[in-house]
């Protein structure tokens, strides 16, 4: 493959990407694969926020509060935990997963693919071009021959709520790179990070309260957030639902924060943390030079290709699309599009049914999510809800896991639910949901049931070991057939 230097002599590319973050990387790899020379440009580090504020900071971080966690469920390995986390080699192991916040490693995987590196903040100048503008550096103006790719990810949203200026609060950066456990967190907001970063916090010895407005994790279905609340009552945390943060103050900027909620009550902590969603960063990306709204989600089909853009060259994947916020599914979107990319430019035909090698099919029915809570919480596809909504014919098949001999070898008293939704008319699982220690390697067989509509009749045929957590199935999969 040839290389391309960072400055090609007339800064022309057949591939422009703005973001070098895991989706990013995705697309200029596969752009590259299938021969199209490609500039990356990133403003900040290489590997973006999943690298280095959100991920992967949070799952080692994680790992240790978990693991003890585990150990704790089982008799005889319990009585060998006899001290508290070592905090200081918690925070160590993350520095090491985000190298330091050193991105040489990841920017050396762009130059190895043959992609190059132009690092500055990155804006649409009109159809096909990029301008580059960095710091003591003449501003650049790239120019695309098939297309732009926007990767940019997401910023948190804070709530528009008296003294929020002055708060200093907590966003998922403060909340992966601190490296002091603050004795009370505040945190706002019962998505996935508030519920990761409580489980968190509470693990390393903070006394967290966990603020939320509604029930924890409400995307999935209602038994994976009870039981994530219940794990976090367990280990501490004051866990609020059905409030919300109406007012903040921290007249003292060293002292401790007050939260006001709208139950007239008050949480004064040393620290706040506000987990309260996400907003795309394409408010100065130059949206507006090519008729689109800046600030705005991006709204692409199913290769995606922006909509609403003449001439097929501007693309939007990961956060930016809104899709489903999450790292492995914007890195499916990077594959997908690269490959559209790739075939768009050659002039072949694009394979983009659904299911095809160029359409982003699973973003709609099979999304895969596990929230590294104590318990997890894992789903793919539909809840029953979001299935009968969409108007299928669905029968909901609840398991709890204790039948399962094996989830019982796994942790004494193992407390955990399954749930699969059946489609009625194709004999299909529309989506599965599992919420108990150690499901989120038990995901991808759900993943895969989905994903490949695997007929019930077939799946019986596809026999869990005994005695594993994935015995989990035969029951279900009994359940269902009983009636
Ligand atoms: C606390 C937390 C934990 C999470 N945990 C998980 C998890 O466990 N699993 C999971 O799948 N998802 C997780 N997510 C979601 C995941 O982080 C995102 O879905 C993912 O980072 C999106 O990748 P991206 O490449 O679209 O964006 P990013 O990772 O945000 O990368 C975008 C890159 O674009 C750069 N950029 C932005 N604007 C410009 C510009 N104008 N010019 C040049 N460069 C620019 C940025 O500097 C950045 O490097 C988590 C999120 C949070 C907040
Ligand atoms: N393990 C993972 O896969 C993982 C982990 C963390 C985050 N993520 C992804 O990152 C994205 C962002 O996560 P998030 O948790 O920030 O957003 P989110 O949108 O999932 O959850 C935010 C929550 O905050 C609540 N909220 C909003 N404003 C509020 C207010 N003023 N007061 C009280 N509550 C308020 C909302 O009702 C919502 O429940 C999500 O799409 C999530 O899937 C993934």
């Amino acid at each position: 493959m040839n290389d391309v230097r960072d400055s090609q002599a007339d800064d022309t590319y057949d591939v422009i990407v703005l973001g070098a973050g895991p989706v990013g990387q995705n697309v200029a790899d596969h752009a590259r694969a299938g021969g199209l020379t490609v500039a990356v440009v990133e403003r900040e580090l290489v590997g973006g926020e999943c690298s280095y504020w959100a991920c992967v900071p949070s799952k080692a971080l994680l790992r240790p509060v978990i693991a003890v966690a585990d150990a704790r469920r089982v008799d005889g390995a319990r009585q060998a935990v006899t001290g508290r986390l070592d905090t200081d080699r918690v925070f160590a192991r993350r520095d090491h997963y985000v190298t330091d916040w050193d991105d040489s490693g990841q920017a050396a995987f762009l130059k190895d693919i043959g992609a190059g590196l132009v690092r500055g903040q990155g804006r649409l100048d009109g159809p096909r071009r990029v301008t580059v503008t960095a710091e003591g550096a003449a501003p650049r103006t790239l120019t695309a021959r098939h297309a732009v790719a926007i990767a940019t990810g997401s910023d948190p949203v804070l709530p528009d709520i008296p003294g929020i200026g002055g708060a200093r609060p907590w966003t998922n950066r403060q909340g992966t790179d601190s490296s002091t456990v603050p004795a009370r967190l505040a945190i706002v907001g019962g998505g996935g990070v508030g519920v990761e970063m409580a489980t968190l916090w509470q693990g390393l010895g903070s006394r967290v309260t966990l603020i939320a407005r509604h029930p924890l994790l409400p995307r999935m279905e209602a038994f994976a957030g009870e039981l994530v609340a219940d794990g976090l009552t367990r280990a501490g945390a004051d866990v609020r639902i059905g409030v919300q943060a109406t007012a903040v103050r921290r007249p003292d900027p060293a002292g401790p924060v007050t939260l006001t909620l709208d139950d007239g009550s008050e949480v004064v902590a040393d620290e706040v943390m506000f987990a309260t969603g996400r907003a795309p960063r394409t408010g100065d990306i130059g949206l507006d030079t090519v008729g689109l709204a800046p600030g705005s989600w991006l709204d692409v089909d199913t290769t995606c290709l922006v909509r609403g853009v003449e001439g097929d060259w501007l693309y939007a994947l990961g956060d930016v699309n809104h899709r489903a916020l999450l790292t492995h599914q914007g890195k499916y979107q990077g594959r997908t599009a690269g490959d559209a990319i790739v075939a768009r430019a050659a002039r072949r035909p694009l394979d983009d049914a659904p299911w095809g090698d160029h359409a982003t099919t699973a973003d709609q029915h099979a999304v895969p999510q596990v929230f590294f809570t104590d318990p997890e919480a894992a789903a793919v596809g539909l809840s029953a809800d979001e299935a009968t909504r969409a108007g299928h014919r669905v029968r909901t098949v609840d398991v709890d896991f204790t039948a399962a001999q094996g989830a019982n070898l796994f942790a004494d008293h193992y407390q955990g639910r399954a749930r699969m939704v059946v489609d009625l008319d194709r004999d299909i699982l529309l989506g599965v949901t599992f919420a108990g220690p150690g499901v989120s390697e038990l995901l991808h067989s759900a993943t895969i049931a989905v994903a490949g509509e695997v007929p019930l009749k077939r799946l019986r045929h596809a026999v869990a070991c005994f005695p594993t957590v994935s015995e989990v199935w035969l029951f279900l999969l009994t359940a269902y057939e009983r009636g």
